[in-house]
């Protein structure tokens, strides 16, 4: 097997004990931007959002020795410099880069923190100068430093930024981005670069956010990454801001720590843990017995808008909602996906998309429900993740097969009935629905053509993996949604007199969130002795 090499880039930095800069942002960034990270410890701070309040310096032999390790060995694309506490640390850090050249040297010459507190005081401006500005590929200074850089000029305005830029370069660097995040009175966050020639400015709006630790960390921790993998130097500065701004503002509402400055998510995940699931439950299968799925022709004919008829359908009992609409705008069709996903949540009841997994990304539905023809369920999964509901529509037991191995959760089967709100749609009628419900290892909704008229031949299958039945024209083509949901929900729930008991569902309300209130049992099967037994253990 051929063997993939993989960008590389080594900070060398201290530790932020809150993980929110030095070492700890490097490594995120690094990760987030695909791009393996190698780490030499120059110091290890005692750190929070509120400040620093301690330093341990390592000694510049154990630096020298981390340095050797790796780059003796693993021969890194591109260092990255952060906070270098000792004129020490600097002469060793700058023999060992003769000693095994790099392709590129990023230095982000760190002294004071964002809060404040000193991190490399000024007698390490000398050896900066002479020792590592000369050999770095591009400087990254933000306003304090790059005024301490010059020995103190006031930097106030974005000209001020260039002409700093100006005179950094003659100390050496290829290349000076001045970052304007703390540039007062600017609603942009305004860096500006100079490469000895042009100048650039790079803008981004100001994201208001308290979680600004570490963006510096991070700005050139990312350049690094963008090096590594190849980019040139002007595109490494464009897509790392970038970054950092999308960053920053996904995570502008996070709260981590009590200081006046917070950490952001790198990986852009973390709100995936706390996020208000329909119930804060995982997917059961039991969700599918009254499965409403909307139509947009049937809506506008009936005069009600999308929000309206998840409402009543809900109101009626509806167990889990599909949005499918074929023909919206795609504006139009995320801001109403939001108001459904809000309704459904108070409902504690799953809303999935039909087909656009962009929709269902954006408003962070509960999954989607794709066909033959639309994107593979496995990619779908990539992009949704593992908790996602996915549905996968099936007419044969290879297809069912292929969505189980896929990462699909469940199969809506049919159409069981002829129906007109698919064209050109094949009937695979009950036979067909049995075939693939025995042969399926995922549960399976029956769709097509069914109504109140005609369910009873649908549950009397008898299969077990067929778990509910999935509904458009007899909900949404009729005068009252709410009703005909009311009256389907009651002959679902009183179905099949033989079987096993089949579904006590025990949700969490979702306005009292952790407490497990019963709110509704659904016995469908009545065996007394067990359902008997069943509801005094619950009890
Ligand atoms: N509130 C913000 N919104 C958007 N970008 C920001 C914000 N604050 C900082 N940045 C950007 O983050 C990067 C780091 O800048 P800065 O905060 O000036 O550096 P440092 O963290 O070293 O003080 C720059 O690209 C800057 O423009
Ligand atoms: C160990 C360490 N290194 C660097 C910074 C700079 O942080 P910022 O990126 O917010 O300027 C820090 N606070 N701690
Ligand atoms: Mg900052």
């Amino acid at each position: 097997m051929s063997q993939v090499r993989i960008p590389h880039v080594l900070t060398v930095a201290g530790s932020d004990s809150g993980a929110g800069a030095g070492i700890q942002a490097d490594l995120k960034a690094c990760a987030a931007r695909g791009v393996y990270c190698s780490t030499v410890i120059t110091a290890v701070t005692a750190q929070n959002t509120v400040g620093v309040q301690g330093v341990s310096i390592v000694s510049e032999d154990f630096v020298g020795e981390q340095l050797r390790s790796v780059l003796s060995d693993m021969c890194p694309d591109v260092v990255k410099t952060g906070m270098l506490p000792s004129t020490g640390i600097v002469k060793i850090l700058s023999q060992s880069l003769r000693e095994f050249p790099v392709r590129a040297l990023v230095v982000d010459p760190v002294m004071v923190s964002t809060s404040g507190d000193v991190l490399a005081g000024p007698s390490i401006l000398d050896s900066f100068r002479e020792e590592l500005l000369p050999m770095a590929d591009i400087v990254t200074p933000n306003l304090k430093e790059a005024s301490a850089l010059l020995g103190g000029v006031p930097l106030e305005t974005v000209a001020d930024m260039r002409s700093a830029a100006k005179s950094i370069h003659d100390i050496g660097p290829r290349n000076v981005l001045v970052k304007g995040g703390d540039l007062a009175d600017s609603s942009d966050a305004v860096d500006v670069l100079f490469d000895g020639k042009d100048f650039y400015e790079f803008r981004s709006s100001r994201i208001k956010t308290r979680n600004t630790h570490g963006t510096g960390c991070t700005l050139a921790s990312s350049i690094a990454a963008e090096l590594a993998r190849g980019s040139s130097l002007f595109f490494a500065v464009k897509t790392a801001k970038r970054y950092v701004q999308t960053a920053l503002d996904y995570s502008k509402d996070i709260l981590i720590g009590n200081g006046r400055q917070g950490p952001f998510d790198h990986m852009m995940k973390l709100k995936n843990s706390v996020r208000k699931f329909y119930g804060h439950r995982p997917f059961d299968p039991n969700d599918l017995l009254l499965y409403a799925v909307t139509d947009s022709r049937m809506n506008k004919k009936w005069g009600r808008s999308i929000t309206d008829a998840v409402k009543a359908a809900l109101e009626g009992g509806a167990t889990i909602v599909q949005l499918r609409e074929k023909d919206a705008d795609t504006r139009d069709f995320l801001e109403a996906a939001k108001a459904c996903l809000e309704i459904c949540r108070q409902h504690g009841v799953p809303l999935l998309i039909n087909d656009r997994v962009d929709i269902a990304l954006a408003c962070d539905a509960d999954g989607v429900h794709v066909g033959q023809s639309d994107m593979p369920a496995r990619v779908v999964r990539t992009l949704l993740g593992p908790d996602k509901i996915i549905g996968v529509s099936c007419k044969t037991p290879e297809q069912a097969h292929v969505a189980w191995i896929e990462g699909a959760d469940y199969i809506g089967c049919g159409g069981v009935y002829p129906t007109n709100t698919k064209e050109n749609n094949l009937t695979v009628g009950l036979d067909g629905l049995k075939n693939v419900c025995l042969a399926s290892n995922l549960p399976v909704v029956a769709i097509g053509g069914i109504g109140i008229s005609n369910v009873q031949p649908v549950m009397e299958l008898g299969v077990p993996s067929l778990k509910g039945v999935a509904v458009v024209s007899s909900l949404f083509d009729k005068e009252s949604v709410l009703r005909e949901t009311q009256n389907l929900r009651r002959v679902l729930n009183n179905h099949g007199h033989t079987n096993i008991l089949l579904n006590i569902h025990f949700y969490a309300h979702p306005i009292t969130n952790n407490t497990l209130i019963h709110s509704f049992v659904v016995v469908k099967l009545i065996n007394l002795e067990l359902a008997r037994e069943y509801l005094i253990h619950a009890a």
